[in-house]
């Protein structure tokens, strides 16, 4: 990471302010590296504090929370101006310390005193509703800035490819884009009462959901899983509930042959296992993907939960790396845009641009051409993307059954809202969630 300097004039007078200004300046230069670098800011900071090891805990969680919190609201206050300009700095880390709700009252304070916005005789309201109208209520006032919107919280770009019309679901769908979900996970090896029992002795709050038997929330608290029992003795798996549907969806019988085509590290093959095993006897599955490490990881992973039923076929040319019309089920997790995951990475919503979109769905109904080709008669093709653009989804799947007639789609019904479907999409506002999408294909012949 190249040193990427806010130029500061401002001269701190109290301790508060002096911390405000050492925060600022490192925000500033990681805000600025992940925009110029458009490298994830997860990565980005990771990077950081490897290389920065003086920053202790409390220091990290102010760097953290502030660099997302500028990106989660970035929509509206890079209408501020150039963020390279240090009084408009101050008033974005201001702002955004104040859309969040961050309890660092202090430090807020000593950015708001350096900002352009300040004026001793308004003290910033605190704390504000989680309603996203009233957030834009009070960045209006603060900013003078009154022709923000909601929708301005998600990129034009994505606007021209969503579905969805109405005022008021686009109102939602940013309400819940604006806030980060829980920590969703699963239960695995024994049933979700002795792993919430597991977890009380840890001391971590835990709790079940009424959609799945084996969902567990973690709510919000950062953990470090290396320190809890039931992760560490593979009875918890971490994985968002939107993503635990796929699974679901799939819904493997005891004893059934699976393929996971674009498994990455596992997630939805290690639910596939556990979901064969609560039917029955532990049928099999292969695991591909074109990322030989992250099926390394995927086994490490199966080991650690105690899962033996699960062997790898990496993908190493466009030739099917399994056997041909043999499987019972086969998962195609395509890559996509991963615009669904954007409440946990708000960064990727400015770093990426239209092609993210738009590029994808050539290389999706490549992929799910190929791998039908592995699924026996009468078996299944599940399709799955965490995007939530009709290009890379309804449309890849119309493609595909165009030109494939010996597949049919199965009716689903959406777990969360009860509704009957073919083309199955989790809204992040319907279960506090990540995005999804899912099709079930039967093949006839
Ligand atoms: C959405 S991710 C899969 C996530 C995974 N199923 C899970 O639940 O954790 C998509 C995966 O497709 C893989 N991929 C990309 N291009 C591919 C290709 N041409 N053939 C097979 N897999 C591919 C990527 O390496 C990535 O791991």
């Amino acid at each position: 990471m190249t040193d990427s300097l806010l130029p500061i004039s401002k001269v701190a007078n109290t301790g508060a302010e002096k911390r405000a200004l050492s925060y600022a300046s490192t925000i500033f230069n990681l805000f600025d590296n992940v925009l110029s670098t458009k490298q994830p800011a997860d990565r980005v900071i990771a990077n950081y504090f490897r290389e920065h090891k003086k920053h202790g805990s409390k220091d990290r969680r102010v760097i953290r929370e502030s660099l997302f919190g500028l990106f989660r609201w970035w929509g509206w206050i890079q209408q501020l101006g150039n963020h390279k300009q240090e009084e408009i700095f101050f008033s974005m880390l201001a702002s955004a310390a104040q859309l969040e709700n961050h309890p660092w009252i202090d430090i807020r304070d000593g950015w708001l005193a350096f900002s352009m916005q300040y004026d001793a005789a308004k003290p910033l309201p605190i704390p504000i509703s989680e309603s996203v109208n009233d957030k834009l209520n009070t960045f209006q006032q603060f900013s003078n800035i009154h022709t923000a919107t909601v929708e301005q919280l998600l990129p034009d770009w994505f606007w021209q490819h969503c579905a969805i019309e109405s005022g008021l679901e686009k109102q939602l769908l940013v309400q819940a884009m604006s806030t980060r979900p829980p920590i969703w996970a699963r239960a695995q090896q024994a049933s979700r009462q002795v792993v919430l029992q597991k977890l009380s002795r840890d001391n971590v709050e835990a709790s079940g959901s009424e959609f799945f038997d084996d969902t567990i929330n973690l709510g919000h608290n950062s953990l470090n899983l290396n320190q809890v029992a039931a992760y560490t003795e593979g009875y918890l798996e971490i994985q968002d509930l939107a993503s635990q549907v796929i699974g679901q969806m799939c819904a493997p019988q005891a004893n059934s042959q699976w393929w996971d085509a674009c498994s990455g590290a596992g997630g939805k093959s290690l639910q596939l296992l556990s979901l064969m095993q609560h039917s029955g006897i532990e049928g099999n599955i292969i695991a591909s993907d074109i990322r030989t490490h992250a099926l390394t990881e995927l086994l490490k992973r199966a080991k650690r939960s105690r899962f033996n039923h699960i062997s790898i076929a990496p993908w190493k040319t466009d030739l099917l790396p399994v056997k041909a019309s043999y499987f019972d089920g086969v998962l195609v997790d395509a890559p996509c845009s991963c615009t669904g995951t954007w409440r946990r990475n708000p960064d990727m919503r400015w770093i990426d641009d239209s092609s993210a979109i738009t590029e994808k769905p050539e290389l999706q109904l490549d992929i799910l051409q190929r791998s039908a080709a592995a699924v026996k008669v009468g078996g299944e093709l599940v399709y799955a993307t965490c995007s939530l653009m009709e290009v890379e989804n309804q449309s890849v799947v119309a493609a595909f059954l165009k030109s494939n007639s010996h597949f049919e789609l199965e009716r689903l019904i959406h777990p969360f809202t009860g509704e009957t479907t073919t083309m199955l999409t989790v809204w992040p506002q319907q279960a506090d969630t990540d995005g999804m999408f899912v099709v079930k294909m039967r093949r006839k012949r």
